[in-house]
């Protein structure tokens, strides 16, 4: 990770606010002037309590969601204001992975398909390597090729999410907005799925924006952690510090009421049951 390189992605004063549920309500500012930066290689967690606007910024970043005010910089190019045909070829470079390892697949898609599909949407298909490149990206997330004739229901909820994986992957993407991406798993597959991603970082170089309420999995996984607090960011600093000397009173409430969080040594690899 080289700290002097431009970020991959620069996100500043990014404000998004939601129209009011009740009619002439006032509209809810969800993201109220969020910044941060992700570099190559890095793992930043957006973490906070439920509601304090972490999906809302997600789904900014990769583009499901216009942003009221602000911006959006990936390698430099401004997102929020891209003409459509740039931004859906730079799409690929930024893959979100969802926190429903079913909900994020099509049931009646067979797994192989569901992997060649971002290929083909992108116009990436090759009928000659592609079925080849769907091989190796089942490996690369630790299925075996008899997965790609399976549909979704018949997959347990992690292989599920390795497929979510292999289709971010598909288009080779420099960064990955995981928002939850293991907090609907059971535990015993949690860290299996942590240690993929954070071994596929090492070897690929990707960037992260881990989105993630759990403080002990972020102690594990991210170098440096923002801490939202309704709508803004109110700490930022390498996990190790704000996960053990937080200078924030928010953030040493939240680091309080999860001591997992706080250890002398955390390996990146999570043990995982034998
Ligand atoms: N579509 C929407 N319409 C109106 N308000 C919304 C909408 N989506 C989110 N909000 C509101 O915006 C705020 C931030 O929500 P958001 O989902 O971004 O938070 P979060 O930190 O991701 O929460 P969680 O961890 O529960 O997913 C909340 O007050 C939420 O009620």
């Amino acid at each position: 990770m080289t700290h002097s390189a431009p970020p991959l992605l620069a996100v500043r004063d990014l404000v998004v606010r939601y129209p009011g549920r009740a009619r002439r309500s006032a509209p809810v500012t969800a993201v109220d002037g969020v910044s941060f930066d992700v570099r190559a290689g890095e793992t930043l967690a957006l973490v906070g309590e439920s509601g304090c606007g972490k999906t809302s910024t997600a789904s900014a970043v990769v583009g499901l969601r216009r942003p009221d005010s602000g911006s959006v910089r990936f390698e430099g190019s401004e997102l929020t204001t891209m003409d459509p045909a740039r931004l859906r070829a730079l799409r690929p470079a930024l893959q979100p992975v969802f926190q429903d390892p079913y909900g994020s697949l099509s049931p009646r898609l067979r797994v192989r398909d569901a992997v060649a599909e971002p290929l083909r949407i992108h116009g990436r298909w090759d009928r000659g390597t592609g079925p080849d490149r769907v091989a190796a990206l089942l490996d690369t997330v630790g299925l075996d090729a008899s997965h790609g004739d399976r549909l979704p229901h018949e997959l347990s909820g992690g292989q599920c999410q390795r497929v979510g994986i292999a289709r971010a992957l598909a288009c080779e993407p420099r960064l990955l907005v995981l928002d939850e991406p293991v907090s609907a798993l059971d535990p015993s597959v949690r860290a299996g799925v942590l240690n993929l991603l954070t071994g596929l970082q090492d070897t690929l170089g990707l960037g992260y924006l881990f989105i993630c309420h759990d403080l002990a999995l972020v102690g594990h996984v991210a170098h440096r952690v923002a801490v939202m607090r309704e709508g803004r960011v109110v700490e930022t600093g390498p996990a190790r510090r704000v996960l053990s000397q937080p200078s924030d009173p928010y953030t040493r409430e939240l680091v309080e009421a999860s001591p997992a969080a706080v250890g002398e040594h955390r390996a990146r690899t999570i043990p995982t049951a034998s």
